[in-house]
């Protein structure tokens, strides 16, 4: 191989292309620079085979663990279903190889924390977590306003966050794990502090949900310092996808996601406009940038999960902590404390 390609260009491995994976593919592909796919991997081998097929210099690799231990493999993206993470994610950092992995970490406190601890004992951050909002512009402006005090102090933050569809699998656990577990992250980088509890109300389900989903499902977070975070999880709408989060400070309030670059003005006294169908449109300048600076980040040899504010495995660790918490609160309806270790309590986490 390759010496040559691996100074000029990142050969990335990337593992699952489903939905999401496909996508990262496209996007490494056509608006990345400074990289390649140079290998796929994927549970189903004959998907993996028809999109290599469309990729220059693309192989497929039958097995995740070998893809990711390839000699010619440079960096590792992790596109498979949360379960399969921990396993693959240990395998990048047993080979020392960066990996950019979609949320969840994994899928639960424990194997979490496992991750972080490997990754700590390694003494080098190797792993970014797909919390792709903090790369989004409008989100980034907020953290900006946040920042320069143009809100004052943040107290109160509000979200919502609306699919109009989920797959079949999805169940009322899915809604706190994998949709609010965004709100989690936006909360622990816009507030910057951690969320100490968390509790889930239930409000009537919508009709049009599958028999037995708790949707929609409103969360309340707390924060170390005592601030207030309410999110409206709702992801069986049937209209499209919208992503509101709105900083109320001492000094004013900020909102983010209305769409506002499209909303027409109509006669009689109507104004509206299109909303994005589906977190593809909506992020997608967010999801080009994140792979990017990912990108960037691990051809300069930095260390991925740190060099950006996060998110790295402590930020995928904590939202797991605060998932957890929501699951109880969504069984008992009862605010939950969330159980996580002190950061200062792992060297080099
Ligand atoms: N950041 C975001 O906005 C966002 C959006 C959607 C999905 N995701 C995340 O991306 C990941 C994938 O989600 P998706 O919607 O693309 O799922 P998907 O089901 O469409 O695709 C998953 C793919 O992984 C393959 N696969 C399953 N087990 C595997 C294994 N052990 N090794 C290799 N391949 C395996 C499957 O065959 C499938 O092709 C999940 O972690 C999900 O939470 C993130
Ligand atoms: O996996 C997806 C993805 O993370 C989206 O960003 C979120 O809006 C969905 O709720 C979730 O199911």
């Amino acid at each position: 191989m390759s010496n040559e390609l691996r100074s000029t260009e990142l050969r990335i491995a990337v593992l699952g292309v489903g939905m999401m994976g496909a996508d990262h593919v496209r996007r490494i592909t056509g608006a990345i620079a400074g990289a390649r796919v140079a290998v796929i991997n994927d549970y189903d081998s004959s998907k993996a085979e028809a999109l290599a097929a469309t990729i220059p210099g693309c192989r497929v690799v039958g097995d995740p663990i070998d893809a990711i231990a390839d000699p010619d493999v440079d960096a590792v993206l992790l596109a498979t279903p949360g379960p399969t993470h921990e396993k693959q994610l240990l395998a990048c950092i047993e080979h020392g190889k960066p990996v950019m992995c979609e949320k969840p970490l994994t899928t639960d406190v424990e194997t979490s924390l496992a991750v972080v601890k490997a990754e700590a004992e390694l003494g080098k951050k190797l792993i970014q977590v797909g919390f792709m909002r903090r790369f989004d512009t409008e989100y980034e402006q907020l953290k900006a306003l946040i920042v320069a005090g143009e809100l004052g102090r943040p107290l109160v933050v509000h979200c919502a966050h609306r699919n109009p569809a989920v797959p079949p699998h999805f169940d009322s656990a899915m809604i706190v794990k994998d949709s609010l577990v965004h709100e989690v992250d936006v909360t622990r980088f816009l507030l910057d502090e951690e969320i100490t509890s968390v509790q889930i109300i239930k409000p009537s389900a919508n009709p049009a949900a599958p028999q037995g989903l708790a949707d929609p499902q409103i969360a309340l977070f707390s924060t170390e310092s005592g601030k207030h975070v309410d999110a409206e999880v709702f992801v069986t709408t049937g209209v499209a996808y919208e992503v509101r989060t709105e900083v109320v400070g001492e000094l004013g309030s900020a909102m983010i996601g209305l769409d506002v670059g499209l909303v027409r003005k109509t006669a009689p006294g109507t104004w509206g406009g299109q909303i994005t169908p589906s977190f593809v449109e909506r992020f997608g300048q967010a999801y080009d940038s994140e792979i990017q600076r990912w990108v960037d980040a691990v051809v300069a040899g930095a260390e991925t999960g740190n060099y950006i504010d996060g998110p790295g495995a402590w930020d995928g660790y904590a939202a797991a902590a605060v998932c957890a918490a929501g699951v109880k609160s969504l069984e008992s309806g009862e605010r939950v404390a969330v159980d996580m270790v002190q950061r200062s309590s792992i060297a080099g986490a």
